[in-house]
């Protein structure tokens, strides 16, 4: 299942923003060597790796909507990548293991957030597949899309423009996408619903809750 969710206000964007205007970016082909696919810049700048970082992070982590849905364990320091005419992202599914400075983490949930907006480039949408179909996403700045890394997905060639965008790739307390998925539908009609019902029934639905989560959590 994807979310769409509001990470950043317009302070925050620009800031970020700034902060990547002044930095150093690299071919992405640093981190994945022998990928075919990947034909993008990034970030590529200690300090300024560390700011936005924290930023970003930060604000993923606060945020309630996205902590609801992924129940996140751990979490990469999100990555600004920029994408220039000529640049795209093929097809591919994300690695099952991300090698980070204090250890590996699982990727089960991937994250972009979009730092520059949907008419700022010719192309570059996000192409998630779903069998034959899929979805396109091009977000507005400050919002993020956060999708399961296995599936397969892409970031169409860009024409014109710039595409820029943070991504993180993040370890899920529950690993499995479909009790993930039926654990945040629970919770969301919980919470939504459960005032409304008599106490027996809530103090029941919660002990499911309670008991799925202790069943599902690693
Ligand atoms: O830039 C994006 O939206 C996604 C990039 C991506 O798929 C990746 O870094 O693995
Ligand atoms: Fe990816």
């Amino acid at each position: 299942m994807f979310k769409q969710l509001k990470i950043l206000d317009q302070n925050q964007v620009n800031e970020v923003k700034k902060i990547a205007a002044r930095a150093q970016f690299v071919d992405g082909k640093i981190s994945n060597p022998h990928s075919k696919v990947k034909n993008n810049l990034q970030l590529h700048d200690l300090e300024a790796y560390n700011k936005t970082s924290k930023i970003l992070h930060d604000a993923l982590m606060s945020n309630p909507e996205f902590t609801d849905f992924a129940f996140p364990e751990k979490i990469a320091p999100p990555l600004i990548t920029r994408y220039q005419p000529g640049m795209q992202y093929g097809l591919h599914a994300d690695s099952a293991i991300i090698p980070l400075p204090d250890g590996p983490i699982r990727s089960d949930i991937s994250c972009t957030i979009f730092l520059s907006g949907p008419n700022d480039s010719k192309g570059g949408a996000l192409h998630v597949t779903q069998g034959e179909a899929g979805m396109r996403f091009k977000g507005l700045p400050g919002t993020a899309i956060v999708y399961p890394s296995h599936t397969l997905h892409e970031v169409e060639p860009i024409s014109e423009g710039e595409r820029i965008v943070a991504i993180t790739f993040i370890q899920s307390k529950v690993r499995d996408v479909m009790k993930r998925n039926l654990l945040y539908e629970l919770n969301e009609v919980a919470a939504l619903e459960g005032l409304n019902m008599k106490d027996e029934n809530y103090m029941r639905m919660q002990a499911l809750q309670y008991n799925l989560m202790r069943m599902w959590m690693d």
